[in-house]
């Protein structure tokens, strides 16, 4: 901390941790409340709260989500937790929470931590005595929920990775939407990395805020993943096509970047806020072709048109997100993926009556579980045999896939996400 803050102003910041968290934390893991929406409304009621200190409470509030599963079974107040959470996750930490009970760790491998965090922990259990209860040695499997591993397979020897994504805040990725931007970054001092594969995908450091650069139409925040499926669409220019699940339009807009106005764009959702959200960043973008209504993919009422092309960005467990949502981790059920892959799979009987012959249905969901990727698609398949996977180039990488592909948390890095490219006969 730069400036020097005085033991009262400390003492009343840690309070103020402790009253968030009690406060706040059972809307999370009680009533399943994402987290960023209850803290927003928890500043929304404190008005009196400035920006270091709305900066500093976020930070805690996500690290404490971030390491719940190793704090948990330590039965640590809540203070004390967060403590220990920002002490694993941060490399600047606030005198309010420092504490000579914990090194910082922040700067250690997954690996590390866990094993200084055993020792330290079977060491104050010798000190102390036996409490009742033996110290059992955390694990990496603890910061997930137990039921995870039924329904993720992960590629060989890539599950250290996938904790190790899973405990790190991703970079942002900004979609650019022309070179200029570029240079504003610069010229700001905001440190950025151009994607090697992906064109218009640049990354900067988790948290950097573009402060006075605002937004002016240059780019999108989007996620690299996110950016991935629209490029394996790979709309052609002037084309017609479908966002059957637009949301607040992620995609949407970048497809209509793609097409542009001599083509065309429908979006619709079934929530009409969300496409309200989507028409709003269309203006900002300067984009007026796209059109939207509601609509729920899920009622077995297709439209009677046909497109060049349909997205479905199903509804799903989102498991793939939570290295950048870390509560979401603790408000999922683990009965979620076999519910959403029912969903998923109407969602996509229907969208694929509106797939002119020889023309492409795209499949995505922000998750890796074996439900709503391998088996969605394999029972899809099975009742639409007109549709098959069409081979692509992963854009991440370049290399060759069989017309699906599951990006992973630790590929962008970001979200993890699976896409499959599937292209209706000519002629049946
Ligand atoms: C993964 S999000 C879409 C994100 C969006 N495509 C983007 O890129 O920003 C899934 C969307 O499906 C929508 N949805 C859920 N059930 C639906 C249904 N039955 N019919 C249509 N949309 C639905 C949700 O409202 C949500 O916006």
């Amino acid at each position: 901390m730069k400036k020097k803050l005085s033991e009262k102003i400390i003492a009343r910041q840690r309070s103020l941790v402790g009253e968030m968290l009690a406060e706040l934390v059972p809307h999370i893991l009680e009533k399943g409340h994402p987290a960023d929406r209850v803290l927003a409304r928890f500043f929304k009621q404190h008005r009196e709260l400035g920006s270091r200190d709305r900066r500093f409470l976020s930070e805690t509030f996500f690290s404490y989500f971030r390491w719940l599963g190793w704090t948990r079974p330590l039965n640590l107040d809540l203070t004390e937790a967060a403590s220990l959470s920002v002490h694993l996750d941060l490399t600047e930490i606030h005198p309010a929470l420092e504490s000579d009970r914990w090194p910082v760790l922040s700067d250690k491998t997954l690996d590390e931590k866990l094993a200084a965090l055993n020792e330290l922990f079977q060491g104050l259990e010798k000190e102390s005595g036996p409490n009742g209860k033996a110290f059992q040695p955390l694990e990496k499997s603890d910061l997930v929920f137990p039921e995870f591993g039924k329904s993720v397979e992960f590629p060989a020897e890539t599950e250290s990775l996938f904790y190790e994504t899973l405990q790190t805040r991703p970079p942002t990725w900004l979609r650019l939407r022309n070179d200029i931007f570029k240079k504003m970054l610069s010229e700001a001092g905001i440190p950025f990395e151009q994607h090697p594969q992906l064109e218009n995908a640049v990354s900067i450091p988790a948290g950097r805020s573009l402060g006075a650069l605002g937004h002016g139409g240059q780019f999108e925040v989007q996620d690299v993943a996110s950016q991935a499926v629209v490029a394996i669409a790979a709309p052609e220019k002037g084309s017609d096509w479908w966002d059957a699940c637009a949301g607040a339009g992620g995609k949407t807009l970048q497809m209509a970047d793609v097409i542009g106005s001599s083509g065309k764009v429908l979006a619709t959702d079934v929530r009409e806020q969300a496409l309200k959200e989507m028409k709003k960043r269309a203006r900002t973008d300067g984009i007026s072709f796209i059109r939207s209504q509601p609509h729920d993919l899920a009622k077995d009422d297709p439209f009677t048109k046909q497109w060049d092309g349909v997205v479905v960005d199903a509804p799903c467990s989102g498991w793939g997100t939570w290295s950048r949502n870390p509560d979401a981790r603790w408000r999922s059920d683990p009965r979620d993926p076999a519910q959403k892959r029912n969903l998923q799979v109407r969602m996509l009987n229907n969208a694929a009556q509106c797939v002119k012959p020889g023309g492409l249905l795209i499949y995505a969901v922000c998750t890796f579980t074996r439900e709503e990727t391998t088996e969605a698609l394999e029972r899809f398949l099975e009742s639409n045999p007109e549709f098959a996977p069409e081979a692509f180039a992963n854009p991440l990488s370049g290399e060759p896939t069989n017309g699906t592909l599951q990006i992973w948390p630790w590929d962008g890095p970001g979200d993890g996400m699976f896409i499959a490219r599937l292209r209706r006969t000519a002629s049946e």
